[in-house]
């Protein structure tokens, strides 16, 4: 279909879905329509089997998680039209409303900000009329949490102070790379893996110059983690996600544009309440670092040393197609975590886990004075508050391993005065008391690690 058709599509619809519990394999079905036509999409998503069959209610409450994954799987094949009308398959209730609809607004705003499509930000889906049928009540909170592994440290302190507060925590991934896979290794602990294949069509209409864009990825990972848990007879869902991911990254048209924002609490707290609602769930989701500063888990993270042959947070190695070895050294994500890091261990210890010496490179000088809001604003990555970055820098330039190298140098000298009284009195390693979601159980889990 040509873009020019793609342009002119009136609506999105959920035309079917299902789920084979013999194999695992759900079908997602998608369909933009418009007056040249329709372009059907299919996501095909495969669930681990478990060795038991379910319980009748585990499949009941599985169906519910699934018609919401049906819902914010969508996002990436609208996106490549971006009609006015977003048509549900089958009444919800408010909460789930609520949780939908924020997903394809606040979830796309990066999307629609870059691609100039302010009507994304104010989309209202046509909710079917009718009532849905009551979730049966489904309490798992006290098994064994099911712990989500992204290959980078954040997960990994979550893992070592589950698996160190005795909880056994069951690592899980979607699509796991090698860098994955090789921290689970490192973990010693057997895992869980959900495959997530996105329909080819997807990218022949990128390549043909479709609308494309960032997604909330993190949505749908994490209702593939719950799917998962339910399906496996296993407990809460265990994010790492932290405090500075609900911080937008700039304001447009009124609305906040926040790269990260199916990381932030907000959308961790309306993913709880929908799953309540609509799926009888008691306790599925929570971060375990939502309190925490990138800082201050960089700092945790410094503490573990098992995974530092393959711990990798560069979004880099997380493309599905030329994805880099390990860190590319020369992106947003590799600078933040570089920075948050040094401050926490020897210059020998990051630059064996790194392949190289970002402080030791003077090209990275811009992309850091990005970091400090010296230049421009926050990027577009999951990168810490400019904040912390002056916090890190603030302790580096204290630190003779590291105060006369060329980067550490050069930004002492261009943060300004007001940038350096801030973070005199920043509150970086004190975690947050509220505006979190940790079940009583796992408040304590973190003292596990030190410091
Ligand atoms: C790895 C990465 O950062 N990818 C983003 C990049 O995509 P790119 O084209 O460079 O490579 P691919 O990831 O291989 O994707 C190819 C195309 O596929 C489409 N697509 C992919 C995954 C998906 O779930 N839905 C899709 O539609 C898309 O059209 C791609 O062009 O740029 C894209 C456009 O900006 C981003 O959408 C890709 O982001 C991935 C979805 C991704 O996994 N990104 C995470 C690393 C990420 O950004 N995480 C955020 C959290 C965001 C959140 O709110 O959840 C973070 O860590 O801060
Ligand atoms: N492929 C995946 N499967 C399951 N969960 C994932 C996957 N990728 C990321 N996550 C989870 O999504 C959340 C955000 O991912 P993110 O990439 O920020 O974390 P990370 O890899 O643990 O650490 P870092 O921020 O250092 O990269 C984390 O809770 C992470 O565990």
């Amino acid at each position: 279909m040509l873009n020019t058709q793609l342009a002119r599509m009136d609506a999105f619809t959920f035309p079917s879905y299902s789920i084979d519990l013999s194999t695992g394999e759900a079908l997602f079905d998608y369909a933009l329509t418009g007056p040249d036509g329709e372009q059907r999409f299919t996501e095909v998503v495969t669930l681990p089997v478990p060795e038991e069959s379910p319980s009748d209610a585990a499949v009941a409450a599985l169906g519910r998680v699934l018609e919401l994954l049906h819902v914010v799987a969508g996002v990436s094949y609208y996106k490549t039209a971006a009609p006015g009308q977003l048509v549900l398959p089958a009444p919800l209730g408010p909460a789930a409303v609520e949780f939908v609809t924020a997903v394809y607004t606040k979830g796309l705003a990066e999307y629609a900000y870059r691609n100039q499509l302010p009507h994304v930000l104010e989309l209202t889906p046509r909710v079917p009329d009718g009532r849905v049928k009551p979730a049966a009540e489904y309490d798992n909170s006290d098994r064994r949490p099911l712990s989500a592994v992204g290959g980078g440290k954040d997960s990994i302190v979550s893992l070592e102070a589950l698996r160190r507060a005795g909880l056994d925590p069951v690592p899980f991934s979607v699509n796991p790379n090698h860098v994955i896979n090789a921290v689970n290794a490192a973990s010693g602990l057997p895992a869980l893996a959900a495959r997530r294949r996105i329909d080819p069509v997807l990218f022949e209409l990128n390549a043909a110059g479709a609308r494309n864009g960032h997604i909330p990825v993190t949505a749908i990972n994490s209702l593939i983690a719950v799917a998962t848990a339910v399906l496996h007879g296993l407990g809460p869902v265990v994010m790492s996600n932290e405090r500075s991911a609900s911080d937008p990254n700039l304001i447009w048209n009124g609305h906040e544009i926040n790269h990260q924002w199916s990381k932030g609490v907000e959308a961790e707290g309306l993913l709880r309440a929908a799953l309540a609602e609509h799926a009888g769930l008691a306790e599925p989701y929570f971060s375990l670092l939502r309190p925490l500063s990138e800082l201050h888990i960089a700092r945790l993270f410094a503490g573990i040393d098992r995974y530092d042959d393959v711990v990798t947070s560069c979004n880099a190695a997380f493309k599905l197609r030329d994805a880099s070895e390990r860190w590319c050294r020369d992106c947003p994500k590799c600078r933040f975590v570089f920075l948050a890091l040094a401050p926490f261990m020897p210059r020998e210890r990051i630059t064996h886990i790194f392949g190289g010496d970002l402080l030791a490179d003077s090209a990275q000088i811009p992309g850091y004075r990005e970091l400090l809001g010296i230049d421009g604003h926050k990027p577009f990555e999951c990168v810490g508050e400019v904040e912390e970055s002056v916090v890190a820098l603030s302790l580096l330039a204290q630190q003779p391993d590291w105060r006369d190298t060329p980067v550490v140098t050069a930004l002492v000298a261009a943060v300004p005065d007001s940038a350096w009284a801030t973070a005199a009195t920043s509150d970086t390693f004190t975690p947050a008391a509220a505006n979190h979601h940790i079940p009583p159980t796992y408040q304590k889990t973190l003292q596990t690690l030190t410091p």
